[in-house]
């Protein structure tokens, strides 16, 4: 069994005004990572070649330890690809789509199928035509579930879903998780939900990789500081990667919690940031 189910070394794509360079990336077998990334990051793009809807340029792409060029069917009875706009024909309804897509897959479980359907409380008989959004997400995950994937991946599942949908859908996730090694990978905005259920985090900003770490590891080495403004100078600044001033004094990012703890002792404090404050201050930080 391989340790990490997506590999990415030296991948390389670009486009007239974009680029991903030298994209490296492992994502571990057995957990949830979540991609993040500010609009244009090249997410998306990053996703469509895990798919192979796109190919790198340059570099590497290997699924399961596979590579696309040889064992292409494989890997695709091996991932389940979750969307909220259906490929399946829009007019077909569920039972359809079972008679359809089911036979193309090895491992497809008409059971399994029915068992899901009735979780996620999807009408059999109803084209995906007249889905909303979040049925149609669940009707995705119940077809990549009925064909027993090992790999989830999901270009932002919770966009445009109410709340409580929402909650639904990652309680699901995390429920599918418990049975067996499955890994899932999905891109989201919504850095709440990723508090809520991931494993990992992958921040890619401008075609290129942040970090690619544990939730655990990111509190360890991310830290929120704040102080008064008179502790700053060329030197101390240093220690972060983009701070701001506020009313009270200052508040910045470090990647290295230990080095400020010797810079400023105790006359700082150390939150732990959300990611939405990490994805904030790196992104003002490399515009400086
Ligand atoms: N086929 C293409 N041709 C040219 N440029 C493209 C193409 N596909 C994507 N891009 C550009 O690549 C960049 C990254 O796009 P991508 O959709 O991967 O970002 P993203 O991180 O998914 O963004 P968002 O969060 O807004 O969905 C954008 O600037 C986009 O305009």
């Amino acid at each position: 069994m391989v340790e990490h189910v997506i590999e990415l070394k030296n991948v390389t794509k670009t486009f007239k005004n974009f680029s991903i360079d030298s994209l490296d990336l492992k994502v571990k077998q057995g957990f949830i990572t979540g991609f993040i990334g500010a609009n244009g990051a090249g997410k998306s793009t990053t996703i469509k070649m895990l798919m192979n809807l796109l190919k790198p340029d340059s570099g590497e792409v290997k699924m399961f330890g596979l590579d696309y060029k040889t064992h292409e069917k494989e890997i695709k009875e091996r991932i389940g690809f979750v969307y909220d706009r259906n490929v399946f024909y829009e007019g077909l309804n569920l039972k359809d789509i079972k008679r359809v897509v089911g036979p193309a897959y090895k491992r497809w479980d008409d059971d399994l199928f029915h068992h899901y359907v009735d979780q996620f409380e999807l009408p059999l008989n109803k084209p995906i035509k007249t889905f909303s959004k979040g049925m149609q997400m669940k009707a995705s995950l119940a077809i990549a579930l009925s064909h027993q994937a090992e790999l989830i991946i999901m270009d932002e599942p919770t966009a445009g879903l109410d709340p409580v949908f929402k909650r639904d859908l990652l309680d699901l996730l995390q429920e599918i998780m418990v049975e067996g090694n499955r890994t899932i990978f999905f891109s989201t905005h919504h850095t709440s939900d990723l508090d809520r259920i991931a494993d990992y985090i992958t921040f890619l900003q401008s075609g290129e990789l942040v970090f690619n770490q544990s939730i655990h590891e990111l509190s360890d080495t991310f830290g929120l500081v704040k102080g008064k403004t008179e502790l700053l100078d060329r030197d101390t600044k240093q220690a972060f990667i983009h701070l701001r001033k506020t009313n009270a004094g200052f508040e910045a990012l470090t990647s290295d919690i230990k080095q400020v703890k010797q810079i400023f002792g105790e006359s700082v404090l150390i939150e732990n940031p959300s990611l939405e404050d990490i994805m904030y201050y790196v992104k003002r930080g490399s515009r400086e």
